[in-house]
């Protein structure tokens, strides 16, 4: 509960987490406010030169001065308005990019198992996204709206004090009317979100899970499911329109209904008609300079109205990036400098997985010195790839001490900066499959690449291919076979030049023959770094130094 209201308190200000970032925003969000003030000037301009002309032609004197005034007053409005978009928007786009790689970053270091893909894919796309209109228009128009009413109605009042004073009345139950209908509001755009939140990480996931539905004919099922989220984006949406129209239209009561009142008050005491005695003699041309400023008291008003779902979305989204941010492990170890081969104690460890009630291993102790080998075998499930995780800050350690050189993991978060890294199920991305390799050290040369994929046995898969390694590969690493697949993890693991190399299975799957070519393969990658293999093959285990058997610990 105290997370949540913390997080919705952060919401509060989304972009103010990077400070060079906040600053950026905050002065561009002012210039955006400072020409929004600007236009409230140039409105009054606008008026006088209505009024100025209607005095003019009364006279008999010639009015083009006035007009003159009033196309460089409409001119800088529409300048004041498009520069203020244009500074908002700019404003927004330095946050979106700070904050989507913050979210990125905490998506990446969250808790191996802990969210959907789908639901991070929606955090850094559309949650961040929502953040847009709360800097471009709401921030600047939350600050214009404090000061541009005010600086319009001095003007009215320095032309006509009752019509100001009429304005003033009118101003008490707008501002209720804005309150109540900001706050039923708030709740409904926080429902609709959360259901779009849903929607689109439902359909990321069930798009990625494809083949397995279409394999087991859940394709009607599915369908169902993202019809349901779908209604209920629907309905939720319709809810939210609800009460913006029936907002929108007690604003737009209370707006006109000043404007009248002042229009009826200006025309009455032309007429000398009022039925009361007015402390002041309005004459035609303050009566038109007062009706045509009138509008423009509730405008910023309005525009801030208009800006308020901005705000609403930009909290819940940025409490949902503040939840991602709090899941993330600490900052990865760029301060950590390793560049031989480390060593590595696992103290008493115990790894438990979030939300799980039993450890994944228990009192893990191992002792590898800088350059040793080190096998973990036993029984699948016996949390062999829980303590690769565990290095690359992929799962915390419930219990114990891990060290790196002396350095607490705790503190350094992952050995990803310096370490050489091939999962059990390998994640390939959409390019080719150069690119793939590439991964481990982004400026190989050609030659490079081609000669680790050699090295790995990737040659007769290739030579089979058109395109070689430029052969395009789909997210799912669609175009190459499991054993193929797990060759290019371990080229782009072998192609990083680290001191530290953690394998997962690399040869599970593989035939006699192929394992044993491969396990030559690694035994010459292992030399000068400090290895841990986890396997459930003898011959592979065979290479190394020494053998922990984690079945036998727990
Ligand atoms: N993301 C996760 N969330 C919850 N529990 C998990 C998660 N990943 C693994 N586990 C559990 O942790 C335990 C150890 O799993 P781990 O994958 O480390 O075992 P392993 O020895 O590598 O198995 P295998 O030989 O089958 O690869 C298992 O009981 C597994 O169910």
């Amino acid at each position: 509960m105290a997370a949540t209201t913390q997080n919705a308190r952060a919401g509060a200000h989304p972009v103010r987490r990077g400070r060079p970032t906040a600053l950026a925003v905050g002065s561009a969000a002012r210039g955006s406010t400072v020409l929004l003030l600007g236009d409230a000037v140039a409105a009054i301009l606008f008026a006088a030169g209505i009024a100025g002309g209607v005095a003019a032609l009364a006279r008999g004197m010639p009015a083009w001065p006035w007009a003159l005034l009033m196309v460089v007053a409409g001119s800088a409005r529409a300048a004041a308005l498009w520069g203020s978009l244009r500074l908002g928007s700019r404003a927004a786009a330095t946050a979106k990019s700070a904050l989507r790689r913050t979210a990125a970053r905490a998506a990446l270091r969250r808790p191996s198992g802990s969210g959907s893909v789908g639901a991070l894919l929606g955090a850094v796309v559309d949650e961040v996204e929502a953040i847009d209109g709360y800097i471009a228009r709401f921030l600047p128009a939350r600050q214009a709206a404090a000061l541009a009413p005010m600086i319009v109605l001095a003007a009215i009042a320095l032309a006509s004090p009752v019509a100001a004073l009429i304005l003033l009345g009118t101003l008490i139950p707008f501002i209720g009317a804005m309150v109540l209908a900001g706050g039923a509001a708030a709740d409904q755009s926080r429902r609709q979100f959360d259901a779009l939140a849903r929607l689109s990480g439902l359909f990321a996931d069930r798009v990625r899970g494809l083949p397995v539905i279409l394999a087991f004919q859940g394709e009607a099922r599915e369908t169902e499911r993202l019809g349901q989220a779908a209604r209920e984006v629907a309905a939720r949406t319709m809810r939210v329109l609800r009460v913006a129209f029936l907002s929108s239209a007690s604003l737009e009561f209370f707006a006109a209904l000043s404007v009248a009142l002042v229009a009826v008050y200006a025309g009455f005491a032309l007429l000398g008609q009022l039925p009361f005695h007015a402390p002041e003699q309005l004459d035609l041309v303050r009566a038109f300079f007062v009706l045509a400023l009138a509008p423009e008291f509730y405008a910023p008003m309005r525009r801030l109205a208009a800006a308020y779902h901005d705000r609403q979305m930009a909290e819940t989204a940025s409490a949902r990036l503040a939840a991602l941010d709090a899941a993330g492990t600490p900052p990865v170890g760029e301060g950590l400098a390793v560049v031989a081969a480390p060593a590595i104690v696992f103290d008493h460890v115990t790894i438990r997985y979030p939300g799980e009630d039993r450890d994944a291993v228990g009192d893990v102790l191992i002792e590898v010195r800088p350059g040793e080998i080190i096998a973990l075998v036993g029984p699948s499930g016996s949390g062999k790839s829980s303590v690769l995780h565990l290095l690359l800050g992929l799962v915390p350690a419930q219990e114990g001490r891990v060290t790196v050189n002396g350095a607490p993991l705790k503190e350094i978060g992952s050995v990803a900066p310096f370490a050489a890294w091939a999962g059990q199920a390998p994640v390939l991305l959409a390019g080719s499959i150069a690119d793939n390799i590439r991964l481990g050290r982004a400026d190989a040369a050609p030659a490079e690449v081609a000669a680790v994929a050699a090295a790995v046995g990737l040659e007769g898969a290739l030579t089979r291919r058109v395109g070689g390694l430029e052969e395009r590969l789909d997210h799912r690493g669609g175009g190459l076979s499991g054993g193929e697949r797990r060759r290019v993890a371990l080229a782009r693991a072998l192609l990083k030049d680290a001191p530290l190399l953690l394998l997962d299975e690399p040869t599970a799957h593989l035939d006699a023959a192929a394992e044993a070519a491969l396990i030559a393969v690694i035994a010459r990658a292992c030399v000068g770094r400090t290895v841990i293999i986890a396997t459930h093959s003898t011959a592979l285990a065979a290479i190394a130094d020494r053998v922990v058997d984690l079945g036998a610990a727990a």
